[in-house]
């Protein structure tokens, strides 16, 4: 079936208006991020898992959830934070409502896109409490991190801002912001840019629509920059392939990513960056495998850590799966329950690289 680009059915299929307005949120919460970023004093915050939130996650999460909000109300939103211990902290709420107030897009009609700013530091608390969907099998729901990788966050590292739409359990759209992440796809490549990168230029915004690619683009504090396709790399000789692993050991096993390593012939030493910035760097070719093995059975991934970030690597022509070669199941509810670890890779070769990681994990 042909279909024409300016066809109503056409722009419904390539999930156009989603798309956009997913980028240009992300984009905008990056500016709050960045802000956050350079503060010396994050206000960080210990959840009751013990991970860490900071005022850049809260605003982050309130700016996203606003725009998805004005512009899909009958959406469902799946997000990682909630305002629980903010309403018992009136000075920390005040800092983020003073940040959250302040951030809009230079390009006014971007910015009126998005559906203008929060009405109040209230009204902010409740807008971050919209993101409590449960998720599930049927209909539309909006996966958001507003930043992934709080603790390279912290540390001074690479974070990624990332938000997904998902359809009857499929990604239809994925849009990440990664403002530590150089401009040049490959110069990543050849500097270290796991850690202390501050000066590391203006940060990209890779977003994908199911079925019409991926894109990368500069990020900026306006309007959106002009895009590019993106593509994993060709590798034919997998011992020449770069792998991509977490920062924090305990959120992957790195002695088993570095044991599969070696069983590919693999000699150079992996890239470790925190984030979806993973997934995006293999996707634009500064790496090739992204491996991200359980450190424990119980764990269970959730569904905005990964929904952006599978999407884009499958539409640069990469394969993603968990250690069994099982597609990641997004159907279930805010957790990937049916999935163990990640496994990401170009087609041609993640089936070698899955046969070595059964034979490390001995499954
Ligand atoms: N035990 C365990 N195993 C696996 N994953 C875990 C675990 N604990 C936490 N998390 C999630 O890890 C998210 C950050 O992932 P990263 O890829 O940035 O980790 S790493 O630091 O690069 O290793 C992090 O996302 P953010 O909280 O958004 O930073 C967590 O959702
Ligand atoms: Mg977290
Ligand atoms: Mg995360
Ligand atoms: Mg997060």
């Amino acid at each position: 079936m042909l279909l024409h680009r300016y066809c109503p059915r056409f722009l419904e299929m390539s999930y156009e208006r989603e798309r956009l307005i997913a980028e240009l949120a992300v984009q905008r919460a990056t500016i709050l991020t960045k802000r956050v970023f350079h503060e010396k004093v994050k206000g960080e915050v210990a959840k009751d898992d013990k991970s860490p939130v900071t005022k850049g996650d809260f605003g982050a999460q309130a700016l996203i959830i606003q725009s998805l909000v004005k512009n899909f109300p009958e959406d469902q939103i799946v997000a990682e934070e909630e305002s629980s211990s903010l309403r018992q902290d009136e000075s920390l709420t005040v800092e983020i409502w003073e940040l959250v107030k302040n951030i809009e897009l230079e390009d006014q009609p971007s910015d009126q896109l998005l559906g203008g700013p929060l009405p109040s530091q209230e009204a902010m608390l409740d807008i971050i409490d919209q993101g409590k969907s449960l998720g599930g099998p049927r209909g539309r729901h909006w996966a958001l991190d507003p930043i992934d990788g709080t603790k390279g966050f912290l540390r001074g590292g690479q974070y990624a801002v990332c938000l997904a739409l998902i359809e009857d359990g499929e990604v239809k759209v994925g849009a990440i912001g990664c403002p530590n992440l150089p401009v040049d796809d490959l110069a990543s490549l050849t500097a270290d840019i796991g850690v202390q990168q501050t000066g590391a230029g203006q940060g990209v915004l890779i977003s994908a629509v199911k079925g019409f690619g991926a894109t990368t683009r500069p990020l900026s504090n306006a309007g959106l920059s002009p895009g590019k396709p993106i593509a994993m790399r060709l590798v034919t000789d997998i011992s020449q392939g770069i792998f991509c692993e977490g920062v924090e050991a305990g959120h992957s096993n790195q002695g088993d990513n570095a044991a599969v390593a070696e069983r590919l012939g693999i000699t150079s030493p992996s890239i470790r960056l925190d984030s979806q910035a993973k997934y995006c760097s293999i996707a634009r070719g500064a790496g090739d495998i992204y491996l991200r093995l359980p450190v424990g059975k119980d764990y269970e991934e959730k569904i905005w850590d990964h929904a952006a970030g599978d999407l884009i690597v499958q539409e640069a022509g990469g394969q993603v799966t968990d250690i069994y070669g099982k597609p990641l199941d997004f159907t279930i509810g805010r957790t990937l329950a049916s999935n163990k670890g990640v496994v990401a890779a170009s087609k041609p070769i993640h089936d070698q690289v899955i046969a070595a990681v059964q034979a490390v994990l001995k499954l």
